[in-house]
């Protein structure tokens, strides 16, 4: 079985050339999911030493370790290496590995005794406000300490003192305030709150870990908060979880993780009937046991998305309109969001024909800006060649005609248009289905409203990284060229889309667009709202749950402007 040690050794590996550090969440907790007794009581001692010792080992195995704000006063961590705890960890190692090998009767070789090299990790902490004491263990400690605060320096004076005392102690401060999500802006800090006032941008804060100070492997040791805050950003920013667990029942105590992170008073809690069951799944995970406690090492998955899928049957279940009052909000009518649109296979085939169209008219990069500033990190294109009135039949096609049209490898220009009619006959029956449903008549014909549809436009765009960010800037699809029409067909990836009034972006909303749905906007939001899809990660946000976006492909199609 792989050991514990060795398996972050080779996810470093395996994320080396990302522009964030691996990412290892590790911590204690008692058989009942506690890692502390209760607020501000004494640090709950979980481990037991062969379990410490593991840590200790670990802790020598990453470049930087972090803790957050109410782990750093409560607890008064060192967060340096403990060469006794090392010691303990290699010589039970070896004692294994010896019974192992006379089992299989294997001479042992004193060569291969392992030399004990010491190199304690960079203490982080994120501490928005710089709670920190000038006497805190890890400060005086001079392992290079990095704290991340997030205030803004012209309102805090205070703070820009105490933040100046700490350089004096040699500890590196990095200030996020233009970093700070902004679901999470808001001027009163709240302790109770991790996404209130200024919570640091995770994936920002990451990113300058390993662009500014070089730390390859961060080791996330808590508290609670922090675990959450982290777990809650999935996959990609989390490599593995490591969990230590004791026997002992807490009973009440702060439980590590905790899927329903706070809401501040701009981003407000939303109905409990959440369509996500936001559960963090261990994948792969791998069963140890170090004295008397177990240790569980896995990968860690989030699948809101697929139980969103299951419960959110009605496309208002895809909006969240918790943030904008009744009377500001559009009608049901005027955006429109069709899940499972495009079946898994044609999914398949459509990405892999729309990244070949794209490839062959873009090239291989991914363009930074679009001219007016709205895109970032996208490939674009109108293929005139695949509008209906290429020599397609105007009546309406079905599935299996589309499937055959993408059987081939690349699809010709004929095939695409066969495809791209699909998409809009598809569009015109979603349309006339709403307005059958709104005027409530049974008797009204079902028959579909023909609309004049330009050339499709695709557009991709790249998965987005903290230093090759992706997406789509707030902006009205251009007024004098398109009519009142606008529909996209989602693939790749999962995104939210963020809407804003116009002539007020507080009054706004968000929706999620999951992969393979068709959206449809018109009226109000098609005229008197942006619509965007948010560069910045933290962003990717819907009803509370972080949503992973990867390289994304969306195809649109609008409705020509009544004068041409
Ligand atoms: N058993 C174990 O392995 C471990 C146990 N612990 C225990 O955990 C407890 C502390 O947990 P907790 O009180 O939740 O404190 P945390 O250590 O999780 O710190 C939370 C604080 O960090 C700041 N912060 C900044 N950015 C973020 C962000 N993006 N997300 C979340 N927080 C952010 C905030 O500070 P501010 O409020 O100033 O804005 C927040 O209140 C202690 O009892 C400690 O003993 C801790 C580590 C390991
Ligand atoms: N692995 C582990 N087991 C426990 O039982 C714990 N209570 C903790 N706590 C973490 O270790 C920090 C204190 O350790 P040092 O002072 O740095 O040696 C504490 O702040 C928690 O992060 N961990």
């Amino acid at each position: 079985m792989i050991d514990v040690v060795e398996l972050v050794t080779r996810r470093k590996e395996e994320v080396k050339d990302l522009d964030r550090p691996l990412v290892v969440v590790t911590y204690a907790q008692s058989i009942d999911g506690c890692i502390g007794a209760d607020d501000n009581a004494q640090p709950l001692l979980l481990s037991g030493r062969e379990s410490f010792s593991l840590t200790h080992m670990l802790r020598n195995n990453c470049a930087a370790i972090l803790v957050g704000a109410g782990t750093a006063a409560n607890d008064n961590p060192r967060l340096a290496v403990n060469a006794d705890f090392v010691a303990l960890h290699l010589h039970n190692q070896e004692h294994n590995q010896e019974q192992q090998t006379s089992q299989n009767n294997i001479q042992t070789n004193e060569h291969n005794r392992p030399n004990l090299i010491i190199r304690h990790p960079r203490p982080v902490v994120l501490d928005p406000s710089l709670r920190i004491s000038l006497a805190a263990r890890l400060v005086q400690l001079r392992n290079s300490p990095i704290v991340f605060c997030a205030f803004d320096p012209v309102l805090s004076p205070d703070l820009v003192a105490k933040q100046q005392a700490l350089e004096l102690e040699h500890v590196s401060v990095v200030n996020m305030h233009s970093f700070t999500p902004d679901f999470s802006l808001n001027n009163k800090p709240n302790p109770q709150n991790p996404t209130s006032s200024s919570a640091i941008n995770i994936p920002a804060m990451l990113f300058v870990l390993k662009s500014r100070f070089n730390v390859d492997s961060l080791m996330v040791e808590g508290g609670a908060s922090i675990i959450s805050s982290f777990l809650s950003l999935g996959t990609r920013f989390v490599d593995q979880i490591i969990i230590t667990i004791a026997p002992l029942l807490v009973g009440n105590g702060i439980r590590a993780y905790s899927s329903q992170i706070p809401t501040s008073s701009n981003f407000p809690s939303t109905d409990t009937s959440l369509i996500f069951t936001p559960h963090v799944h261990l994948v792969d995970p791998v069963y140890h046991q170090y004295g008397r406690d177990i240790v569980v090492s896995a990968r860690v998955y989030r699948s809101t998305i697929e139980s969103a899928r299951a419960a959110a049957k009605k496309s208002s279940e895809f909006i969240d309109f918790s943030s904008i009052a009744e009377q500001d909000q559009p009608r049901s009518d005027e955006l429109l969001i069709v899940p499972d649109f495009v079946p898994v296979d044609v999914h398949d085939a459509l990405v892999a024909a729309m990244t070949h169209k794209l490839s062959r008219l873009m090239g291989a990069t991914y363009m930074e800006r679009h001219f007016d500033g709205v895109i970032t990190g996208y490939k674009e294109a109108s293929v005139s060649a695949w509008g209906f009135q290429a020599s397609v039949p105007d009546d309406a096609i079905s599935l299996a005609q589309v499937r055959d049209a993408l059987k081939a490898r690349i699809p010709d220009d004929t095939a695409m248009a066969m495809v791209i009619r699909w998409i809009e006959a598809s569009t015109e029956a979603v349309i006339s289905q709403q307005q059958q449903l709104l005027s409530n008549s049974s008797n009204s014909s079902n028959s579909n409203q023909k609309i004049s549809w330009l050339p499709p436009h695709i557009l991709e765009l790249r998965a987005p990284t903290f230093q090759t960010p992706s997406g789509i800037g707030p902006h009205v699809d251009h007024l004098g060229a398109f009519g009142a029409k606008i529909a996209g067909v989602c693939l790749g990836s999962d995104a939210v889309m963020r809407f804003a009034q116009k002539d007020d972006p507080s009054r706004s909303f968000s929706a999620l667009l999951p992969n393979r749905c068709l959206y449809f906007q018109c009226g109000s939001v098609r005229f008197n709202y942006t619509h965007e899809i948010p560069v910045d990660p933290a962003q990717h946000v819907f009803k509370n749950v972080f949503i992973e976006r990867g390289r994304r492909i969306s195809v649109l199609i609008r409705d020509s402007h009544p004068t041409q």
